[in-house]
C-alpha cells in the first residue's frame, strides 16, 4: 500500500523539474475548481509498466537562509531519508561540476540506491560525451532528455528494478490505517500520545509485517488492529528540513496517500487558517475518509451556541468537506478522544461497503423520478443506471446518454442520495458519468 518513492536531487537548472513532469505524465492536468495542493507541485503519483510509485523533486523544497551548496546538502538528506530509489540529475551540457560531486559524495555515503540520469542529451552525438559521468562513481550513467522526452524507457525501467520487495511494504487489508494532520502546533503529537495513552489501547508490533519506523501500530480492546500513518511526523523531529512549509506539505500528502481516514486537526484556540485548507484539500481529492477533529476544545469559554457557531464556520470554510464528522476535544483534558477509534472504525466500514446492483437503481431510479435530470442547451441529460466498481472510496459509473450534461450540481445531488440511501457517511463518493452507446 504504500506506493515507492522516488527523489530527484541534482544541482540547479539541470531539468530537474523537467524530468519531473516527464515521470508524472499528464497527471498534473488538475481538475480545476477543486481545492489543494495543485499548483507548484513537488510531490506527485507515477506509474511505471504497471508499478504505481510517487515522486518528489526535491528541488523544490528550498531554504533562503542556506547557501546554495548547504540547500544542496539537506536535499540530499531529505532524499535519503524518504526515498526509496534516488535520481541523480546531471547534465550533459556542463559535465561533472563540483556541486555534482559533493552530492554524489553524500549518496555513495548512503545505503539507498541511486540512479544517474545525464540529462541535456538531446542528440545522438551528446550520447558519446555521457561516460564521463562514470567519474561520479555511482554507477552507469544513463542519457536523457527532459525537453525531448528521451530516455525515460531506460531511466524508469532503473528506477522499478531498484523497488522493494512488495510484500514488506503493505500491511494486512483489514488493518485501518489512518493518520493525523494539520498544520504546525495545532496539537498533533499531543493527540498521538494521548491516543496511544489511552488505556484501552495497546501497542502491538504487528508480528509477521515488516512495519515503517515511522508508523504506530495499536490495537483497541476489541481487537481491531490500527496502524497510525506517519506518526504526525514526531520522530523526524530535529531535522533542520521540518519545519519548512514544503517539506510538511510532501510529508502530508504521502501520509494522505497511505491512509484510509484522514484526522484533519483544527486548533480551537487559534482558529481557522488559509494553511488548514491546503492539505485537507488534498485529503479530500485524493478521496479518503475524513474526520475533522476541533482540538483545544477545552481553551474555549463556552456559551449556549459556542460549538454549533464553530461547526458553521467549519462548514462554510470547507464546503467540499460536507460529508465529514466533526468532533471537539482536547488532547491535553482527553475530552472525547475515546470517540476516535469507534468514529475512525464507522468511516472505514462506510467507505468498505459494496451496494448491490438492484438497490443501487432502485435508489437511482426513485431518484430521477423526484428530480429529473436537467436540460443543457436543448439537450437533456438521460440516465440509464448506474453500477458500484470500487469501494475505498466508494466509486460508482453510471451510464448516460452524454456525459457532457451530467452538471456538476446533477452529480451532487446523486451522490448525496447514495450517501443517505446507504449510509456512506464520512466519506467522498466518486461519480463517473459515462457515455451508454
Ligand atoms: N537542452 C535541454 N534543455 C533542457 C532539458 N531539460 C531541461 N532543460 C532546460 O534546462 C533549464 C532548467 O530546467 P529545470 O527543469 O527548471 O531545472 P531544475 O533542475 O528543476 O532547476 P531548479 O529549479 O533551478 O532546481 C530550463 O531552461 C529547461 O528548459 C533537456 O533535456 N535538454
Ligand atoms: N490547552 C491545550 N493545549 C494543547 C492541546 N493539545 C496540544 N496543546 C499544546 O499545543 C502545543 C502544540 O502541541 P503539539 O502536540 O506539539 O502540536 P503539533 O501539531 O504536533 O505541532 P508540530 O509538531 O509543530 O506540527 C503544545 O504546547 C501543547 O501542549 C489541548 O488539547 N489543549
Amino acid at each position: 500500500m504504500a506506493n515507492p518513492l522516488v527523489a530527484i536531487i541534482g544541482r540547479p537548472n539541470v531539468g530537474k523539474s523537467t524530468i519531473f513532469n516527464r515521470i508524472i505524465g499528464d497527471r498534473l492536468a488538475i481538475v480545476q475548481d477543486e481545492p489543494g495542493v495543485t499548483r507548484d507541485r513537488i510531490y506527485a503519483d507515477a506509474e511505471w509498466l504497471g508499478k504505481d510509485f510517487s515522486v518528489i523533486d526535491t528541488g523544490g523544497i528550498t531554504f533562503d537562509d542556506l547557501p546554495l551548496h548547504e540547500e544542496i546538502k539537506v536535499q540530499a538528506e531529505i532524499a535519503i531519508d524518504e526515498a526509496d530509489v534516488i535520481v541523480m540529475v546531471t547534465s550533459v551540457k556542463e559535465g561533472i561540476t563540483d556541486l555534482d560531486d559533493q552530492v554524489a559524495l553524500i549518496l555513495q555515503q548512503s545505503n539507498k540506491p541511486v540512479v544517474l540520469a545525464v540529462n541535456k542529451t538531446d542528440n545522438p552525438e551528446l550520447r558519446n560525451e555521457i561516460y564521463e559521468f562514470y567519474g561520479l562513481g555511482l554507477g552507469d550513467p544513463l542519457p536523457v532528455s527532459g525537453s525531448h522526452g528521451l530516455g525515460f524507457g531506460d531511466l524508469l525501467d532503473a528506477v522499478v528494478a531498484n523497488f522493494p520487495n512488495e510484500a514488506n511494504m503493505a500491511y494486512d487489508q483489514d488493518i485501518i490505517k489512518f493518520c493525523l494532520i494539520g498544520r504546525p502546533n495545532v496539537g498533533k503529537s499531543s493527540l498521538v500520545n494521548a491516543i496511544i495513552g489511552e488505556d484501552r489501547v495497546i501497542v502491538s508490533e504487528l508480528e509477521g509485517t515488516t512495519r515503517d519506523a515511522i508508523d504506530t501500530p495499536f490495537m483497541t480492546q476489541d481487537g481491531q488492529d490500527y496502524v497510525m500513518i506517519d506518526t504526525a511526523g514526531i520522530r523526524r523531529r530535529g531535522k533542520v528540513y521540518e519545519k519548512t512549509e514544503k517539506y510538511s506539505v510532501m510529508r502530508a500528502q504521502r501520509a494522505i496517500d497511505r491512509s484510509d481516514v484522514v484526522l484533519c486537526v483544527l486548533d480551537a484556540e487559534t482558529g481557522i487558517r488559509d494553511q488548514d485548507k491546503k492539505v485537507f484539500g488534498y485529503a479530500h481529492q485524493a478521496g479518503k475518509g475524513i474526520i475533522i477533529l476541533v482540538n483545544k476544545w477545552d481553551t474555549i469559554k463556552k456559551e449556549t451556541n459556542t460549538m454549533r457557531d464553530f461547526e458553521l464556520q467549519i462548514r462554510d470554510q470547507f464546503r467540499y468537506l460536507h460529508y465529514a464528522p466533526i468532533l471537539f476535544v482536547s488532547a491535553k483534558t482527553k475530552q472525547r478522544l475515546e470517540v476516535i477509534p469507534e468514529l475512525v472504525d464507522r468511516v472505514y466500514y462506510n467507505r468498505n461497503q459494496r451496494v448491490k446492483s438492484s438497490l443501487l437503481n432502485d435508489v437511482l431510479s426513485d431518484a430521477l423520478a423526484s428530480n429529473p435530470a436537467p436540460s443543457k442547451s436543448g439537450k437533456r441529460l438521460k440516465v440509464f443506471y448506474a453500477t458500484q466498481v470500487a469501494t475505498n472510496p466508494p466509486t460508482f459509473v453510471v451510464f448516460v446518454n452524454d456525459p457532457d450534461l451530467m452538471h456538476f450540481s446533477y452529480e451532487r445531488f446523486l451522490e448525496n442520495r447514495f450517501r443517505e440511501s446507504f449510509d456512506f457517511y464520512d466519506t467522498p463518493i466518486q461519480i463517473i458519468p459515462r457515455a451508454r452507446k
